[in-house]
């Protein structure tokens, strides 16, 4: 089927080339001319493991192109998927000002029968309002139809969650655009759920939100962990084995960051009271996570009296591992507090310094070459994303080339036991009993 994706960013990109890897033909519109012109030119702008061979191998096979040009996309595609920003805005809502825009875009060259697909994560009742805004703006008597199909690839894994996902929401209350999404679908191998546009607008919010509190919920028990004496890693085994819990996002650690749990958690919380309904216990989330990094910075003030030039190893600048996304990212947000009460940072990240570098931050810290290099002279570690090659790190030379042999594990990442045979002193999160045998 031929398929427009508006907007070619994180989502509308992955999204693009796995429409095109299962025979669509895609045209990816994006109003970034830098963006599309280095895509054209084969160049991803986001690290994203298999997306670049996925994407070069279906523009080389004509059925992946770009285009800054809407009335091209709006042409192309019998689909239309809108993959804009939907930023928070400084009350916590969401900021619908692109997804508006581009309704009204898509209005003026509409011609004849298009489904406008909402893949964006918007709130409850968005789809109501795009068929509003389309309706006002295109000539009397356009034909279409809007429907919600949310997202929810995460990033590090967006091929494979994209290639083969959980579940497809489509929401729709039009037969016609109903079949053609089940069409499109159709390759992948997934159960489908159809909705309404409503229902399919809200599981978004909510599944987002029900994952941040499973992680509020695990770090709250970290704490517990700590002044308890227990290991939180040994809770979240024993919760996570009952199937209706599950492990999933159980990992304690810094807290949730990223471009998508804060704004959608803050979100919820803003269309919950637009609807009259306070929703207090997604606020108690939202504390539960700040606290893990005042937590944190607490217990590195306590071990090292004042931080003010202190050499301060930090590894790990992503939001999370796998990807070179620091939009909201935890571990940027620690090294802006620590650059702030004057310690000397170095870091380091596998993927993520060229984006870090953009950030205001940037000039205040030194980026080292290497994790072993950022440690070289530090008087404490950081572990702020749990990048797999720091768990190998080489632990003799660490010790050696470190000042003093403080860790502190904001991810859990490294073994306890194994790190004090090196001579460290060690400090996860909620491992109050591994704290008491060190
Ligand atoms: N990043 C992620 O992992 C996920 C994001 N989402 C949701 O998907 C939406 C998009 O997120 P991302 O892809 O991360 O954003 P992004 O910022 O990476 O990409 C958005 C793209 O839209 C383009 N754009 C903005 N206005 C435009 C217009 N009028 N015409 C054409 N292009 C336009 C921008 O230039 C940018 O390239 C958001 O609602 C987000 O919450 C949903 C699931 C996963
Ligand atoms: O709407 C979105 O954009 C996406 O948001 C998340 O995906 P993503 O943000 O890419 O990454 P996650 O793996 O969910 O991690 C989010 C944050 O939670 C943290 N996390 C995750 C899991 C855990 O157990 N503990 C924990 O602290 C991670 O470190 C990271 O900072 C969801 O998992 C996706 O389903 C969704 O599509």
């Amino acid at each position: 089927m031929k398929l427009t994706i508006i907007g070619s960013g994180y989502v509308g990109l992955t999204t693009g080339a796995c429409f095109a890897e299962v025979g669509h033909q895609v045209l990816c519109v994006d109003n970034d001319e830098a963006k599309v012109k280095s895509l054209q030119a084969g160049e991803i702008p986001i690290f994203e493991p298999g997306l670049e061979s996925l994407v070069r191998k279906n523009v080389a096979a004509r059925r992946l192109q770009f285009t800054t040009s809407t009335e091209e996309g709006v042409d192309h595609g019998e689909v239309l998927f809108i993959a804009v920003p939907t930023p928070p805005q400084a009350d916590g809502s969401v900021d619908l000002s692109f997804i508006e825009k581009v309704a009204r875009e898509i209005a003026q060259y509409l011609s004849s029968y298009r489904v406008i697909v909402d893949k964006s994560t918007v709130p409850v009742k968005t789809g109501e309002r795009v068929a509003s805004t389309i309706r006002r703006h295109a000539k009397p008597g356009a034909e279409f139809d809007v429907v919600s199909n949310p997202e929810f690839l995460r990033e590090g894994c967006a091929v494979a969650d994209l290639m083969r996902p959980d579940r497809i929401v489509i929401g729709g209350n039009s037969d016609r655009a109903l079949a053609l999404m089940q069409k499109i679908y159709e390759p992948f191998v997934a159960p489908v759920l159809v909705t309404d546009i409503n229902s399919a607008e809200l599981i978004k919010h909510a599944a987002n939100s029900f994952l941040a509190l499973k992680i509020s919920y695990i770090n709250a028990l970290a704490e517990i962990c700590e002044v308890s004496g227990a290991d939180v890693l040994k809770v979240a085994e024993g919760i996570g084995a009952d199937k209706r819990i599950g492990r999933g996002f159980l990992n304690a650690g810094l807290g949730y960051g990223g471009s998508c749990f804060p704004k959608d958690v803050s979100a919820f919380i803003a269309i919950a009271e637009q609807l009259g309904l306070p929703f207090d216990l997604l606020k108690e989330v939202q504390k539960i996570n700040i606290r893990q990094v005042d937590r944190f910075l607490d217990a590195i003030r306590e071990a090292l009296w004042v931080l003010k030039d202190k050499k301060i190893a930090v590894w790990g600048l992503s939001f999370k591992p796998n990807t070179d996304d620091v939009r909201s990212s935890v571990a940027v947000n620690l090294v802006e507090r620590l650059v702030a009460e004057g310690a000397l940072v170095s870091a380091y990240d596998p993927q993520a310094m060229p984006k870090a570098a953009e950030l205001p931050m940037a000039s205040k810290i030194r980026f080292a070459s290497s994790a072993l290099d950022a440690a070289a002279d530090a008087e404490v570690l950081i572990i702020a994303t749990e990048w797999p090659e720091f768990a190998s790190a080489d632990l003799a030379s660490l010790r050696s080339t470190m000042r003093t042999p403080l860790i502190f594990d904001g991810r859990n990442l490294l073994d306890p036991v194994a790190v004090r045979d090196f001579g460290f002193q060690y400090r996860g999160i909620g491992r109050g009993i591994v704290a008491e045998r060190g």
